[in-house]
């Protein structure tokens, strides 16, 4: 990547850690050496853990909630608000990830529903797309993807000022926690095929300044190769950001 575009990486914890693992994982992050004017650092625990982190985690890395509901508060058993994560720390939402979508069976209407209000509320969002394998072995990835942008940035239409404030996520469904990521060539087709939807539909500048990061099984041995690519701004990593090999990742572009 040279494109001006600051590298992005944001390690999802999802469901995973407890107290001293958690601990023991701030601790890696915060002796681990990176440089924060060329990569932007975001870390997204397990939501009860997030004031947590935020109070232990270096200044320099920001925290990421997993999901939050489109209201600021009310009768809505088991959800945050972005108003929530703002309080206790978390700048950054991670929206529409594929376990959201397939696991809790959440539409695209849904999501672009929280897309939209966590925008309006001050949260940036990391907003997750990718094809299930049927759709690229039936040769549809494209098309099922630029379904899921249209329907993300559809019923929330969005000022051109609020772009700054998104990361795009792409992250083949076939690749998450599989150990099988996608290629160098095949990740930055998509993320080239992605930039030009958003030239298309939204604007030229858009396109030029989001960051399109990649996701799905990122790893220290092939996180060099994927951060090479011009369209590739950097990664959304599930398993290895529990690791110390996440330290690796995060600096994979220098
Ligand atoms: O949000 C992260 C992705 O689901 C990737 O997970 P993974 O790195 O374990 O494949």
């Amino acid at each position: 990547m040279a494109s001006g575009r600051k590298f992005f990486v944001g390690g999802n914890w999802k469901m995973n850690g407890d107290r001293d693992s958690i601990g023991a994982l701030v601790q890696v992050l915060n002796d681990g050496e990176f440089n924060p004017a060329e990569t932007e650092v975001v870390v997204s625990p397990p939501m009860v853990y997030v004031g947590l982190v935020q109070q232990s985690l270096r200044p320099e890395i920001t925290v990421a909630v997993q999901n939050c509901y489109a209201a600021a508060k009310g009768a809505f058993t088991g959800e945050i608000s972005p108003q929530m994560a703002l309080d206790v720390g978390a700048t950054w939402a991670i929206l529409g990830h594929s376990e959201r979508r397939n696991v809790f069976g959440e539409s695209d209407e849904l999501i672009a529903r929280k897309v939209g209000f966590a925008l309006q509320s001050g949260v940036k969002v990391i907003a997750c797309i990718g094809e299930q394998l049927e759709h690229r072995e039936a040769g549809q990835t494209a098309e099922v993807l630029y379904a899921q942008m249209a329907a993300l940035f559809k019923t929330e239409p969005l000022e051109l000022s609020a772009w700054s404030n998104i990361v795009i996520a792409y992250e083949p469904v076939w690749a998450i926690g599989t150990g099988k990521t996608a290629t160098p060539e095949q990740a930055q087709e998509v993320h080239h095929q992605l930039r030009e939807w958003l030239a298309a539909n939204v604007s030229v500048q858009v396109a030029a300044e989001t960051r399109i990061i990649y996701g799905g099984s990122v790893n220290a041995n092939n996180c060099r190769e994927l951060a090479k690519q011009a369209d590739i701004d950097g990664f959304l990593v599930g398993g290895a950001s529990l690791k110390p090999d996440f330290i690796t990742i995060i600096n994979a572009q220098s």
